[in-house]
């Protein structure tokens, strides 16, 4: 099939490539021409696990090519996926002001009919009030088929997702249309749901939100651990292996970031507004991530007294491992808390120092190896679990680079081993003196 992707970042180029990769031919466009010109020199300008060498093999086999110019991508196209940004706008509702230019060019360009899937994260009714554009500044008369297809893959192993997805769900208001995109995903061997077009929406919100209402509860559930003397590891194991609840996302930690959950939980938030409804578990969901992001800077005060002065270092920047995505990375909340409490911070990632530059203020010391990171500090935090922060090595690192004191907001450190080299350890959510506990319910009186 002959494919138009519009946007090629993080989910346009991946889609485009896998496509590629399953027989179809695909032209992507963007509007970034230097993105364009290092994809068409067949260098991925973001970081992705295997998405290079696959991406150079189907430009190579002529299947994938990218350009910035949209009639030249949209002609011919039996399909147009659009994957453009969709950030937050001022009012917590997505940005969409670039899907509406894509709508417009469509709306222009396109000479024979097609179908327009938007692949894209949009509120409800994102996809009838495309499609009106598109009518209003249609010059052709030919049939433009709308559907939604939202996307599910995660940053850091979205090659893997496209090929090993749970469902592909498409939103689309005909027979015709529905099929067409069946056959177009079909040698993905992935399971289809249909749906009318606003559900398809909605079931992108709808698992977002889920997923992080899941990561904040279990967060609630490692403070409470802390206080009474539980460990969150065999909690959420034990909770996992209820298959009614199953075992994934329950990774207690610093709060989740990036570029969709933070977004996508407003975005739903900003929909029930409109609609007269206040979705209150979700102002929990969100309440309790920013105060999560602030645990081990709490924690290093408790511990550690005033910060000002203090050498902190930060020990991964993206919001999660394999990606060099800055977005909403927690890190952001921690450099600064860190900085407005007067301590001296110094980062380190294994992967995003170009983007770090850019997110984190200037303030902040970036350095270009742990080691030098580690070199003098007062307290290290653990804020990615990077493979390399997770090796036996790092904990000998820790240990020659002097440090006294690992703050872990992940949870990925070898505790008996840093107990071993004589470092001291601290946590999320594993009750260290349970003894303390039964002590303050009988001051309160009751038994535990
Ligand atoms: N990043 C993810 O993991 C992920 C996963 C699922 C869904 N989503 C959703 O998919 C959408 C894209 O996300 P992303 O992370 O890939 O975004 P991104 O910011 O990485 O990339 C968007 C691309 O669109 C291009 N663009 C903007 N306007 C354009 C136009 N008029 N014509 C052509 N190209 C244009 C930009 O130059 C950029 O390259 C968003 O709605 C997001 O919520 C993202
Ligand atoms: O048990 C967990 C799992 C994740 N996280 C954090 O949650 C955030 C998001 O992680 P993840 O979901 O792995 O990455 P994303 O690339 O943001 O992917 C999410 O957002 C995408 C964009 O919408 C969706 O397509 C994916 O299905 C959805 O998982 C990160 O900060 C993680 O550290 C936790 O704190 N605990």
């Amino acid at each position: 099939m002959k494919l138009a992707i519009v946007g090629t970042g993080y989910v346009g180029l991946v889609t485009g490539v896998c496509l590629a990769s399953i027989g179809h031919s695909v032209v992507c466009v963007d509007v970034d021409r230097e993105k364009v010109a290092q994809l068409q020199g067949g260098r991925v300008p973001f970081f992705e696990p295997g998405l290079d060498e696959l991406l150079q093999e189907q430009v190579h086999a002529k299947r994938l090519s990218f350009t910035i110019h949209h009639e030249a991508a949209f002609d011919q196209a039996e399909v147009i996926i659009i994957a453009v940004g969709t950030p937050q706008g001022i009012d917590g509702l997505p940005d969409l002001r670039a899907l509406i230019e894509v709508a417009r060019n469509i709306g222009r360009t396109v000479n024979h009919d097609v179908i327009v899937v938007i692949k894209s994260t949009v509120p409800v009714g994102t996809n009838h009030f495309l499609s009106q554009i598109i009518a209003e500044e249609q010059c052709h008369p030919v049939s433009i088929q709308m559907a939604s297809n939202p996307e599910f893959l995660r940053e850091g192993s979205a090659v893997y997702d496209t090929f090993h997805g749970d469902r592909i769900v498409i939103g689309a208001a005909g027979e015709g249309v529905a099929n067409t995109l069946e056959a177009l995903y079909r040698p993905l061997h992935i399971p289809f749901l249909h749906t009318d077009i606003r559900s398809a929406e909605m079931i992108k919100y709808a698992s977002n939100a889920f997923l992080a209402t899941k990561i904040s509860f279990i967060n609630e559930i490692a403070n409470l651990c802390e206080r009474l003397g539980a460990t969150i590891e065999d909690v959420a194991r034990g909770m996992g292996m209820d298959q009614r609840i199953g075992e994934k996302f329950l990774r207690a930690g610093i709060g989740y970031g990036g570029s969709c959950f933070p977004k996508d939980v407003k975005a739903l938030m900003g929909m029930a507004e409109l609609s007269d409804y206040t979705f209150q578990i979700l102002q929990a969901v969100e309440r309790v991530n920013r105060m999560q992001q602030l645990r081990l800077v709490e924690k290093a005060e408790k511990r550690l007294g005033d910060l000002r002065g203090q050498r902190i270092a930060l020990l991964g920047l993206s919001f999660k491992p394999d990606t060099d995505d800055m977005r909403e990375a927690p890190s952001l909340a921690i450099a600064d808390a860190l900085l407005k409490r007067g301590a001296q911070v110094v980062g380190y990632d294994p992967v995003s120092m170009e983007n770090a530059r850019n997110f984190l203020p200037a303030q902040i010391e970036l350095c270009e190896s742990a080691e030098q990171a580690l070199e003098g500090v007062d307290a290290a935090f653990l804020l990615t679990e990077w493979i390399e922060f997770t090796m036996p090595v790092f904990a000998l690192l820790l240990q020659r680079m002097k440090v006294s004191v690992v703050f872990d907001g992940r949870n990925c450190l070898d505790a008996p081993a840093l107990a071993r080299l004589g470092i001291e350890y601290h946590p999320i959510g594993r009750g260290i003196d349970a003894q303390l506990v039964t002590t303050s319910f009988q001051e309160k009186g009751r038994e535990p």
